[in-house]
């Protein structure tokens, strides 16, 4: 039987981020989360670059463009889209989920989705946590994963 398993070694990785502006509160912990599980697995700083889009349906574009762009060794998606008022929420979350499945397919380049779906802000504020919990971590460490493991196989 042969193993095959993508180290958690982030060093060398070149990795862009996409980070939606709406919900910022939330959405700007998940990119700390992120970027911190990126450095303290070896990524330099100066090998990731963080793109800003208005909101989670803006997400799957610009990282279906980072993907697209040969620069990067993984992107990783982060947003939040909270149950509000309006329920076109339910679109914006399918529509981001979708796009992000899409986007990683057509370019084979590995996006891992961090776009947090909460129907509270509560509930959100506990998948953006600073030690444990924070989804935009787990989103960086899949992201390393899967840039590593494609380039084992
Ligand atoms: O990222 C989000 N975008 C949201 N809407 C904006 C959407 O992503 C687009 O930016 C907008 O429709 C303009 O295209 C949200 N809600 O409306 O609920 C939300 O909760 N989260």
């Amino acid at each position: 039987v042969t193993e095959l398993e993508g180290e958690l070694d982030a060093s060398g990785l070149t990795v862009g981020i996409v980070v939606s502006r709406f919900n910022d509160l939330i959405t700007g912990k998940l990119l700390d989360g992120a970027l911190d599980t990126l450095t303290r697995h070896g990524a330099s700083e100066d090998d990731i670059d963080v793109a800003r889009v208005p909101g989670s349906f803006e997400i799957p574009l610009m990282a279906k463009r980072m993907a697209e762009s040969g620069d990067y060794d993984a992107v990783i998606a982060l947003g939040a889209v909270i149950r509000g008022e309006t329920p076109h929420f339910e679109y914006v979350s399918n529509e981001a989920t979708k796009g992000v499945a899409k986007a990683t397919l057509d370019t084979d380049v590995p996006i891992s989705f961090g776009v947090l779906t909460t129907d509270t802000t509560e509930q959100a504020i506990n998948r953006a946590g600073v030690k444990q919990g924070n989804k935009g971590s787990e989103a960086a460490e899949s992201a390393i994963e899967m840039a590593n493991l494609l380039d084992e196989f």
